[in-house]
């Protein structure tokens, strides 16, 4: 069953045509990539799914709704994770506090019983609490839940983001260009633990990403796209002899 379901979508700037009567499917639990040249479109498809954007025309379905006109808060609460190409920490709260920020879209509580903290509000703190710490412990950093977020390593920074995302408790996770900043050790352990959240938290993991390596190795779906359309689509095998995509990413032989 496709938990995503993209139809024809345009997103223009404009006269700008960012994205170009894209469509593609995404089956629940797989893992798959979007891929193309800078400038080719991914972020701004991100950004429509995620609704930072409204799409210009198009549809998107997040299994069988539509949610082409929500707004992000919604589509979170619907299922829809994202981490961002840059990080984007609350810097002088600590590493636990983040990924509870993650968490307030599950959260039940209104605004008068986070003043009054009756029982149930403090019951309701201490779970979201608890899963905060377990979502650190997932990603391998539970050590460093009380340490400013400021003070950590990069790559410790982007455990912090994609805990964040994990608190959400999403059925579809988006990474925006996870591997940007990490060394090749920090990527190794990336691969490992994007399969580990599809396999053992059954998530549905769509990422956009320019290290190839990783991209190979991980994906078990490839979507490219140049100049916001959709020119190839397959296994990693098929990616990358597709003349299409060698094409887009190294210019015609007479270019050069
Ligand atoms: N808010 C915006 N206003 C105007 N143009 C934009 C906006 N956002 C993106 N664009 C343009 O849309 C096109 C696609 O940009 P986008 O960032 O989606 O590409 P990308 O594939 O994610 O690139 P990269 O790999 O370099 O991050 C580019 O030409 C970009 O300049």
């Amino acid at each position: 069953m496709s938990i995503l379901e993209v139809n024809k979508l345009t997103l223009r700037f404009g006269g700008l045509t960012a994205v170009n009567d894209l469509s593609f499917r995404l089956e629940e639990h797989a893992i798959m990539s979007l891929i193309g040249p800078n400038g080719a479109g991914k972020t701004s498809a991100f950004n429509c799914l995620t609704g930072f954007y409204k799409a210009t025309v198009g549809e998107i379905l997040f299994l069988g709704r539509s949610i082409a006109a929500e707004k992000p808060h919604r589509i979170t609460k619907m299922g829809i994770a994202r981490t961002f190409q840059n990080v984007r920490l609350f810097k002088d709260m600590t590493v636990l506090e983040n990924v509870m920020s993650g968490m307030h879209t599950r959260s039940s509580a209104g605004i008068l019983a986070a003043i009054l903290r009756p029982p149930g509000q403090i019951a309701e703190e201490k779970r979201i609490r608890q899963v905060s710490r377990e979502c650190l412990d997932f990603v391998g950093i539970e050590d460093k839940a009380d340490r400013l977020a400021r003070n950590l390593a990069y790559g410790d920074q982007r455990r912090v983001e994609w805990a964040r995302a994990l608190a959400t408790q999403p059925k579809l996770l988006l990474l925006d260009e996870p591997a940007a900043g990490l060394n090749q050790d920090e990527k190794n352990q990336l691969v490992e633990l994007i399969q580990k959240i599809r396999n053992t938290l059954g998530i549905t993991v769509l990422l956009i990403e320019h290290d190839m390596g990783l991209v190979m190795k991980v994906s078990e779906k490839i979507v490219v796209i140049d100049y916001g359309e959709k020119i190839a689509e397959g296994t990693a095998e098929a990616v990358k002899n597709n003349p299409r995509v060698i094409e887009a990413y190294l210019g015609k032989e007479d270019e050069s």
